[in-house]
């Protein structure tokens, strides 16, 4: 018979592997929130949310991209079609969230935000509650919600960037997009935002000067901030890229053997085999915190 010593152990790695279940549990359930962002304009955002959208598709998960870039419906110039419903559909028309919801390749749906996107600042509440409904709702058939932003700090990106569970900073390797992603970095951690960052080099000339650019990034917000950044990958610097945005097709699928196509691959992968960060409640929490971010001074109108 077990003495009380072993019985009294016994009952505590019952417990420990009670909790790890939960707290795992918590982890994995629900689909993810990741915005895309980038301090500089034109350093590849849009590109690369379409086509790691598409990886993370061809690796069995189902993918719902958010155009929120206020600029142009970039997403779906690179695909190639004109949206039939906007956000500002849903926001002005009272649309239901899933008549926006454009099929696109491998499976993947694309909601375009268009000039709705703005609008979603002035809402009151009830109006919120009918977006905030029509997000729960697709959250159930999804396992991500990505995100492209709008460049810089502008038009409500640090509230998109806030809210989310994570959030992939992108820059290339000129100095200027270097500086202006450590601002985004720094801005996050202004606020004390929990959102989990990381951080992708693009249009790099090798795979050892992206890794050497991003732990010389990641450890200066370390050292400066002590905010943790953790490093993704590189994509190098690629003609195909530029082909593929003229023929209106993601790279992905145009070059599948493409150095970028593998590039984003392995980022897909990483993003889907090392611990995700905790959920932070699915994508009606993610909903009411963009609109309690929308009101940080400097989210809107606050460029670099
Ligand atoms: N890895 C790459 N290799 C070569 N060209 C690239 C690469 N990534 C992006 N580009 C080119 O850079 C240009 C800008 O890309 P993209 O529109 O994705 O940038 P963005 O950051 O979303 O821009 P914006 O700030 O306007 O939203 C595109 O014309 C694209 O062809």
């Amino acid at each position: 018979m077990a003495n009380q010593g072993d019985q009294l152990r016994q009952w505590v790695r019952s417990r420990v592997e009670e909790t790890t279940r939960e707290v795992l549990q918590e982890r994995i359930e629900g689909a993810r929130v990741l915005a895309v962002a980038s301090g500089k304009g034109g350093v590849g955002k849009t590109s690369l949310t379409l086509n790691l959208s598409l990886a993370l598709a061809d690796r069995g998960q189902r993918v719902v991209v958010l155009d929120a870039d206020l600029g142009l419906a970039n997403i779906n110039i690179l695909l190639g079609y004109e949206p039939v419903y906007t956000l500002w559909d849903v926001v002005e028309r009272h649309i239901p969230l899933r008549d926006t919801v454009q099929p696109g390749p491998k499976g993947i749906r694309i909601i375009p935000g268009g000039s709705g996107i703005a609008e979603l600042a002035r809402l009151d509440t009830v109006e919120i509650s009918h977006i905030i409904e029509g997000f729960h709702e697709l959250e159930g058939e999804c396992d991500w919600l990505m995100i492209d932003t709008g460049a810089g700090l502008s038009e409500g990106v640090l509230a998109f960037v806030l809210a989310a569970d994570e959030t992939l900073v992108v820059t290339n390797p000129e100095p200027t997009a270097l500086a202006d992603a450590y601002g985004l970095i720094k801005a996050v951690w202004e606020q004390e935002g929990r959102v989990a960052l990381k951080l992708v080099m693009n249009r790099v000339k090798s795979l050892d000067q992206g890794a050497k650019l991003g732990q010389r990034l990641t450890d200066l917000a370390q050292k400066a901030l002590g905010q943790s950044v953790e490093f993704l990958g590189s994509i190098a610097d690629d003609a195909n890229v530029a082909r593929a945005v003229m023929r209106q097709e993601p790279f992905y699928l145009a070059y599948p053997k493409s150095e970028a196509t593998m590039a984003v691959g392995d980022i897909a992968d990483r993003l889907l085999h090392r611990v995700p960060p905790p959920r932070r409640g699915g994508w009606g929490a993610f909903m009411k915190r963009l609109m309690d971010n929308w009101t940080i001074p400097g989210a809107i109108n606050h460029q670099g």
